[in-house]
């Protein structure tokens, strides 16, 4: 789409002309933005003490199994299309083999079993990462402190599995490892679970802006190090592009970059790039930023609706989104 660069002298050309009334306006719009557009990612705990609200994250709470069935059962009236599943899991049943990911009645488990039993038509999305149930809150198997990618990719496999055994539609590895879009892909293919899909997060950067989801999910505490072995450079736009073209290739069906807004350059770039469905993750420190700023009076709640037009804008085919339900309701007054 390019830009006429000779554009007729003024005042032939006056440009606000198209501006000047809500109408005239609304039949020039070209961005749009609408409920089928989002996917909301919500906290299921297990623990009685993890239910309520997260502090670095005002307006967004942990969730027990039956507040995730009235979560998708509001995304259904929404017309939201998808939900995603984060587990806060018992942190005294964290282990280093971290065996929990693909017990079948784990918490992430048992909520897409009680999603899918209210809301079966709603897609349920997963996350894939060994973080919600290894002990030093990596995303990876840990041995003297180094993340073995082969090992975790055999687990990341097991744990896809026990997801799409629970009825997941959507897995979403956000592990980073190399090897492991390929190998969940043969693993679903050889177990019966060819039509489950793979959105990567692919080009996923080693991002400060994670901070409030690892206190959601309950690793802040855990964390030894940082994840800059496995998650991309911020600054690196050519690896970020390799990751894409890689996971594409080993059999991702659409491909996510994460962080959203500091990395609006390389939706763009993806949706260009690659013909594939694109997200971007408008992940909890952008959430904690804007709700921040909103409760303090210091931005109005308009700019929820332009940052998300703005993803939109930039290529992205739907967004992940804690501002998914507040969105949707306000896009369906909005007419
Ligand atoms: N693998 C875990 C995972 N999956 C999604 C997020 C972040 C989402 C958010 O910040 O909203 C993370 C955190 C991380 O990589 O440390």
């Amino acid at each position: 789409m390019a830009v006429s660069t000779s554009l007729p002298a003024f005042p032939a050309t006056r440009l606000r002309r198209l501006r000047r009334t809500k109408a005239i306006r609304a039949l020039v719009a070209e961005t749009t933005l609408s409920p089928a557009n989002l996917i909301w990612p919500i906290f299921v705990t297990e623990l009685d003490s993890g239910v309520g609200e997260i502090p670095s994250m005002p307006g967004v709470e942990r969730l027990t199994l039956d507040g995730a069935k009235r979560a998708a059962e509001t995304a259904l009236r929404l017309g939201i299309p998808a939900i995603c599943i984060f587990p806060h899991s018992d942190p005294d049943l964290k282990t280093e083999g971290c065996e929990r990911a693909w017990d079948p009645e784990n918490i992430g488990n048992r909520a897409i079993r009680a999603i899918k039993e209210v809301a079966p038509e709603l897609a349920v999305m997963t996350d894939i990462a060994l973080d919600p149930y290894n002990i030093n809150g990596h995303d990876g198997l840990v041995k003297d402190g180094v993340i073995l990618n082969d090992e975790t990719v055999e687990a990341l496999v097991r744990m896809a599995l026990a997801q799409a055994d629970a009825g997941a539609d959507i897995l979403g590895p956000s592990d980073m490892m190399d090897g492991r879009i390929a190998a969940l892909r043969a693993g679903l293919e050889a177990n019966g679970y060819a039509d489950v899909s793979i959105l990567s997060y692919a080009a996923k950067f080693a991002s400060g802006f994670y901070g409030p989801f690892r206190d959601a999910v309950g690793a802040s505490g855990r964390l030894v190090g940082d994840k800059k072995t496995y998650q991309v450079n911020p600054g690196n736009r050519e690896e970020a592009l390799r990751c894409v073209a890689r996971d594409i290739a080993e059999g991702a069906d659409m491909v996510m970059v994460k962080p959203g807004m500091p990395y609006l350059d390389l939706c763009r770039e993806v949706r260009d790039r690659f013909e594939v469905p694109t997200f971007a993750y408008q992940v909890s420190g952008e959430y904690a930023m804007i709700e921040g700023a909103i409760r303090n009076g210091w931005l109005s709640r308009d700019v929820v609706i332009e940052s998300l037009i703005g993803f939109r804008r930039a290529g992205c085919d739907g967004i992940l989104t804690y501002y998914a339900p507040e969105v949707a309701e306000k896009l369906a007054h909005l007419g």
